[in-house]
């Protein structure tokens, strides 16, 4: 990698750059304050647009779901922008993927390459650097190994200076959406089971990868972390910028429409008032004799810019995941209009009901998503799935405004709609073909004219494990404070040694949840237990009892088991082995059951030393048949076996130099 010499000089714990990049950042520098920027940010917007009005998806932005403004500050994020360029002209920002609450991550244009890439700018402050600077190490690793990893691919990364600092940009390949969008897509009822083995396969394929070729504990393995492929990129995005395209001059027009309405109702008004004897019929053709075509008259209708730097985050569709791509694809195509397009036993993720009664595994449609000990109520994040699908009226909701401009409602929202829905799962079936009666064929020529080439679709889900931000090595752990709450180990809670092993289990609690909608362990705290004390109790209900080995080889636990090995302050527990959870709560066939708790199992082992290894669960019965990948294995290692035979898997491996 890049020597980032930025805070080498760790006694004046002052950036010290390195002289050509010096000289770089001071050419690339394109705004000098907060307020700079935002002028700068209209000013590009106009640049990179066929009319002047492409603030739209500031301005529909859904801040609560972005990140902070807040932390737009002197070492906090960057305000990218649409049309903003980094590395001397290299990359232009296309529009926001996501954001993290390390970095904002954007769409750009490599202008040396001809393709789009993922931008993932840092924040500027000093923790966020030497965070990426190990990031950007980590993945120059994984980037030295050779093949097909089912890890991100880290292309390229430099400096960029900006009103709030310095920041790292890390320069990725583009993904899709990542696979929490997936689970709330099924209403978190559960994926098909097909799809489950996919993921479930590529990413033990991935950890495997991590683990024994890089020396790499991700540490940080949960839904939002891996993300799906959207295949060909640059044809995804073509699509969606003449969808984009598309919404752009639909308003325009519906603008103009507006703004000779009014015109046409301020003329009669004016007439009726100063002079009642002007004929109206000649002043009505005069209006309706007015060309639309051309800028449309701005004096209306314009809603005002806003002030903000937040943009909303728009992450591309991934064609056998999102809301229908390539049946939209093929509406707008003209293309078999009628077919399905997974004709397989994959399904149709669109209709998640259906799709998950294709499944061989029978998931109850139980509409409680809590974790399966608490029945009582809906978890956050199940709540936040009610809003996915919009209220049907949303499809009608500028009715008044249009019977007013006379325009047809159906042409005004089709390709709003259409292309809101190609990144946030907006539309349902019946939507769909009632938009591709209006929209066909201008999409469709708009797409011929483009040269878009449709025809590279698979049926195959890949994905990829990213977020490396946490990350850390076998012989070098950068904390102990590691794994999301609902994925953390149970060495990990207890202050134990940790390894590779930890992934292992957050792998099991993910495709847990893939398979049922629900988290596997969901703590929470009660008047007399803390949240710990109930997770190890939720693990101890569903897995058996601690391992004495944990027991004498963690620093707390003597703050949650007493000298006989009983929890402290939890006495009643309800044992609920997982076989049967499956098939009580989640009506799973019991031989299905039997197979899907036999997998992730041995993944679930309490004892970290004992834990299943990646690669050898990539050879279990359960993914023999998964679909695209039936003859994948991993010749080297043993169903079963634990990883104990791998450097690191369990405990930190010292005595090392550092990396
Ligand atoms: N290569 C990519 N292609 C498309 N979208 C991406 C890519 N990388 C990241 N994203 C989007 O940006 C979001 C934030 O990325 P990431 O998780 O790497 O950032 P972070 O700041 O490290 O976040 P966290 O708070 O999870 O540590 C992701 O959830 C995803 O939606």
């Amino acid at each position: 990698m890049k020597d980032y010499n930025i805070y080498k000089n760790s006694s004046t714990q002052q950036p010290v750059m390195q002289s050509q990049l010096s000289l770089a950042l001071a050419k690339q520098s394109h705004s000098v304050n907060t307020e700079v920027s935002i002028g700068k940010k209209d000013e590009y917007n106009d640049f990179n647009d066929d009319d002047d009005d492409d603030d739209d998806d500031d301005s529909s932005c859904d801040e609560k779901n972005e990140e902070s403004l807040k932390d737009y500050k002197p070492g906090g994020y960057h305000p990218a922008f649409k049309g903003e360029l980094y590395k001397d002209g290299r990359y232009m920002v296309v529009r926001k993927l996501g954001w993290g609450h390390f970095s904002t991550v954007w769409l750009a244009k490599d202008e040396l390459s001809g393709k789009h890439v993922a931008l993932k700018i840092v924040k500027s402050d000093k923790i966020y650097s030497v965070a990426a600077i190990d990031e950007i190490k980590l993945l120059t690793k994984i980037n030295e190994q050779k093949g097909y990893t089912h890890v991100l691919n880290l292309l390229d990364d430099f400096v960029h200076e900006g009103p709030n600092g310095q920041h790292i940009v890390m320069v990725f390949e583009v993904l899709g959406e990542n696979l929490l969008a997936l689970i709330k897509k099924y209403e978190h009822r559960g994926l098909p089971i097909p799809y489950v083995k996919q993921i479930a396969k590529q990413l033990l394929l991935g950890l495997d990868f991590l683990h024994r070729k890089c020396g790499i504990i991700h540490t940080d393995i949960k839904p939002e972390n891996v993300l799906m492929e959207i295949g060909d990129v640059e044809m995804i995005v073509k699509v969606v910028e003449l969808l984009d395209k598309k919404k752009r001059s639909m308003k325009k027009l519906q603008q103009q429409q507006l703004s000779l309405s009014r015109h046409a109702t301020d003329s009669l008004e004016n007439l009726d008032y100063h002079n009642n004897s002007i004929n109206m019929d000649s002043s009505m053709n005069d209006i309706k004799n007015t060309p639309i075509s051309g800028r449309p008259q701005r004096i209306v209708s314009r809603r005002p810019r806003r002030n903000t730097i937040i943009t909303n985050s728009q992450p591309l569709p991934s064609p056998l995941s999102s809301s229908n791509f390539i049946e939209m694809k093929n509406h707008l195509l003209n293309n078999n209009p009628g077919m399905h397009p997974l004709n397989s036993p994959v399904g149709n993720i669109s209709s998640a009901s259906e799709s998950s009664t294709t499944s061989s595994v029978n998931i109850s449609t139980n509409s409680a998503h809590s974790n399966f000990y608490h029945n009582g109520g809906l978890s956050k994040r199940q709540m936040d799935s009610s809003n996915i699908y919009p209220k049907s009226s949303s499809v009608r909701a500028i009715d008044a405004t249009d019977r007013s401009s006379g325009l047809n409602e159906n042409t005004l929202n089709a390709p709003e709609l259409l292309a809101n829905s190609l990144s946030s799962f907006e539309l349902s079936e019946s939507k769909i073909d009632d938009l591709s009666n209006t929209m066909n064929p201008s999409i469709s020529s708009l797409v011929e004219e483009e040269g878009v080439d449709t025809q590279n679709d698979d049926n195959i889900l890949h994905i990829k494990i990213a977020d490396l931000g946490n990350s850390c090595w076998y012989d070098q752990h950068y904390t102990n404070s590691i794994q999301t709450r609902e994925y953390r180990s149970p060495e990990v809670i207890l202050g134990s040694s940790w390894g590779y092993s930890a992934d292992i289990w957050s792998a099991a609690c993910l495709i847990f949840e893939l398979i049922t909608g629900d988290f596997l362990f969901e703590p929470s705290e009660g008047s007399t237990y803390s949240k710990e004390d109930d997770h190890i109790a939720q693990i101890i209900e569903l897995l058996g009892t601690f391992p004495t080995y944990l027991l004498n080889h963690s620093k707390y636990a003597t703050s949650f088991f007493n000298s006989k090995g009983q929890l402290r302050n939890i006495a009643k527990l309800k044992f609920w082995p997982l076989k049967s959870v499956l098939v009580e709560k989640y009506k799973v066939d019991p031989q299905e059951a039997k197979q899907i708790s036999d997998f992730l199992q041995p993944m679930l082992e309490i004892d970290p030393r004992k834990r299943a290894d990646a690669g050898g669960l990539v050879n279990h019965p359960w993914l023999k048949d998964t679909l695209g990948m039936e003859d994948v294995t991993v010749d080297d290692r043993i169903l079963y076996g634990d990883g104990s035979d791998i450097l690191g898997w369990y405990q930190e491996v010292t005595g090392h130099p550092k990396h």
